[in-house]
């Protein structure tokens, strides 16, 4: 958040609510309903100062019995007239509310979702989740009630304003002496209110994002002990988070109470003089009442407008972060006219002298100067020591950067000329940490390919050796494995990640230390599995284990974002470099 953003004008500000109006758009029918229910309510109301006036100067004064029958009659046919309007305007902007934040949340995930993955790392994910949350349920709470309130204090304050000036101009210029007297607080102190709601939002959503970080790492947490530490660390958060609450609930307490007194106060005066008026006799009784009535729903309804702008500023405050996030735009996106490729894709990779650093390490060169082509159907391992650049060489192939000089090809085309699902549709990935999504085995070995069916799906699982230990589940392939796939051991999660890719398959393959999480004899399975899944695609493994890229077609050594040597692991041995040593402290350790 910028210090620009919080300092803004309170109208400003509220004008960030004006975001919401393209998903209140498609609910326009509901917001109608509500308005004419509202201007129904809203009348009923004002009628009823009427009734009592007639009470008071007929029935009263004049003792007229039947007088009185007429005007209770009327009043509860406008009674029932009230709770009509009421019930259908609650219906039709609850309702509203919700559509409209169902459609807000849905859109804000799908944007979201579709943002680089440098957002992500930028990001904390606790953060977008409290905003996906907390920031959209306060602007929720805001259409479904807070806005009502305020447009219906707003129309009753006009409403009420016009019936005080019909019923005794005299008393109401009286009055509008004294409002100025109110206005300046509620203006001064809601604008505190407003800046202060901000600050509590921010501080609510800095505890979401560490019981987020802590809590999915909670066997992390427990290895080290610091269940202490992390509980009071959240704790400071807490207190920090309900410190500045504390200081927003104080000022609006005190906005509530000045407008409460001060409005009072000038409607005390104003009566005062009316009530002289009525003994000199140069005002009705009646008329006296009447303008009493409006003037006490003025009152609650500027008093229920100043409550309600709270509310209103610090929907402003969160439609503001959401807005925010809105703004956030992907930069690794598809070409408005993508290239086709090749049909069927050969898997011809060129890395034309690409220069790379991460954006949050401008200074740090991740690849530098890196050139390499692999042919169609190659299977290329690299090698090098950990942070030489290996990963970052799948993530530059998977298009989550672009180079910052030099190219990437595939059977010739850039792929920034590619689209984005084109590019990444023609890639089985294996990574390191494989993620299990809450759903079943099925489920998440279909991840690879949505449409695969059953057979693809289990036969996928058997060359991956993923079948037994799915079949020895209580339920199968239906077994729920639960997020993040807790219930799993790693080399179980790996081959689960090892049989989306054979389901995938796609005409390149990388393998992350694919094999990693295995033991011996899993590894050995699974490494002839992967030889035939090899066959014929593109594919490019990262092992540290040399034993495990034996078999690769060329092996390349990187050292600090550069290719350093590659041959085969005879003539890297025999050249006796990096590999060399590589290789003697594996085999010989
Ligand atoms: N997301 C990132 N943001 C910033 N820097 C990164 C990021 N990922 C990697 N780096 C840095 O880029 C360099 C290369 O990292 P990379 O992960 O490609 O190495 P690696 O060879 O795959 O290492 P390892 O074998 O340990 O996985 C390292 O210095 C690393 O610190």
């Amino acid at each position: 958040m910028t210090e620009a953003a919080t300092t803004q004008r309170p109208a400003r500000r509220v004008g960030a609510l004006l975001q919401l109006w393209p998903f209140v758009k498609p609910h326009r029918r509901l917001a109608l309903g509500w308005l004419v229910f509202l201007a129904i309510s809203s009348s009923a109301t004002l009628v009823l100062p009427m009734a009592v006036r007639h009470m008071i100067d007929q029935g009263f004064i004049h003792s007229n019995a039947s007088a009185i029958n007429v005007t209770f009659l009327g009043l509860f046919g406008v009674a029932l007239v009230l709770a009509f309007a009421t019930a259908a305007r609650y219906y039709c902007i609850t309702l509203l509310g919700e559509r409209a934040l169902a459609s807000l949340r849905a859109k804000l995930y799908s944007h979201v979702i579709r943002l680089d993955v440098s957002f992500f790392e930028r990001s904390r994910v606790g953060e977008l989740i409290s905003r996906l949350g907390t920031d959209t349920e306060v602007i929720q709470a805001l259409i479904g009630s807070g806005i009502s309130v305020a447009l219906r204090s707003a129309v009753m304050l006009l409403g009420a304003t016009a019936m005080m000036i019909w019923t005794s101009p005299r008393l109401a210029g009286l009055t509008a002496l004294v409002i100025p007297a109110v206005m300046l607080p509620i203006l001064v102190f809601g604008r505190r209110v407003q800046k202060l709601s901000r600050a509590s939002q921010d501080r609510l959503a800095d505890t979401a994002a560490i019981a987020n970080e802590t809590l999915n790492a909670a066997p992390a947490v427990k290895a080290y002990a610091r269940e202490d530490i992390e509980s009071t660390r959240y704790g400071a958060a807490i207190t920090r988070a309900l410190a500045t609450a504390r200081k927003r609930i104080g000022m609006r307490s005190l906005l509530t109470a000045t407008v409460i007194v001060l409005f009072f106060g000038a409607i005390t005066l104003v009566l005062w003089a009316g009530a002289r008026d009525v003994l000199n006799g140069t005002l009705g009784a009646g008329v006296l009442g009447q303008f009493v009535l409006y003037a006490i729903f003025a009152a609650g309804s500027l008093a229920g407008l100043s409550e309600v702008w709270g509310d209103v500023l610090r929907a402003a405050g969160a439609m503001e972060r959401i807005g925010e996030l809105f703004e956030e735009r992907a930069e690794i996106t598809s070409p408005a006219q993508p290239t086709p490729l090749p049909k069927p894709v050969q898997g011809a990779l060129r890395f034309d002298h690409v220069a790379f650093h991460y954006p949050s390490r401008p200074d740090a060169p991740a690849l530098h100067d890196f050139d390499l082509s692999i042919r169609p159907g190659e299977t290329v391992a690299l090698v090098g020591p950990s942070g030489a650049g290996k990963s970052t060489v799948f993530a530059l192939l998977l298009r989550f950067y672009d180079p910052q000089a030099g190219r990437i090809t595939l059977d010739g085309v850039d792929l920034r000329a590619l689209s984005l699902p084109g590019l990444r549709g023609t890639i089985a990935l294996v990574p390191q940490e494989t993620v299990i999504f809450g759903g079943s085995a099925a489920d998440n070995i279909r991840f690879g390919r949505q449409d695969a069916d059953d057979d693809e799906v289990r036969d996928a699982a058997r060359a991956a050796e993923a079948h037994e230990f799915i079949s020895a589940m209580s339920k199968g392939y239906d077994e729920e494995l639960g997020e993040r796939g807790v219930r799993l051991s790693g080399g179980q999660r790996q081959r689960i990640a090892i049989a989306r890719a054979i389901l995938r398959d796609a005409p390149l393959l990388l393998l992350d230390e694919a094999t990693s999480a295995l033991d011996a004899q899993s590894e050995a399975a699974i490494q002839q599995a992967l030889e035939r899944l090899e066959k014929g695609r593109t594919t490019l493994v990262i092992a540290h284990r040399l034993a495990t890229v034996q078999r690769a077609d060329r092996i390349v050594v990187m050292d600090g974002g550069r290719i350093v040597a590659q041959g085969t692991h005879q003539s890297l041995l025999a050249e006796g470099g990096l590999y060399a040593e590589l290789a003697r402290l594996q085999f010989t350790a």
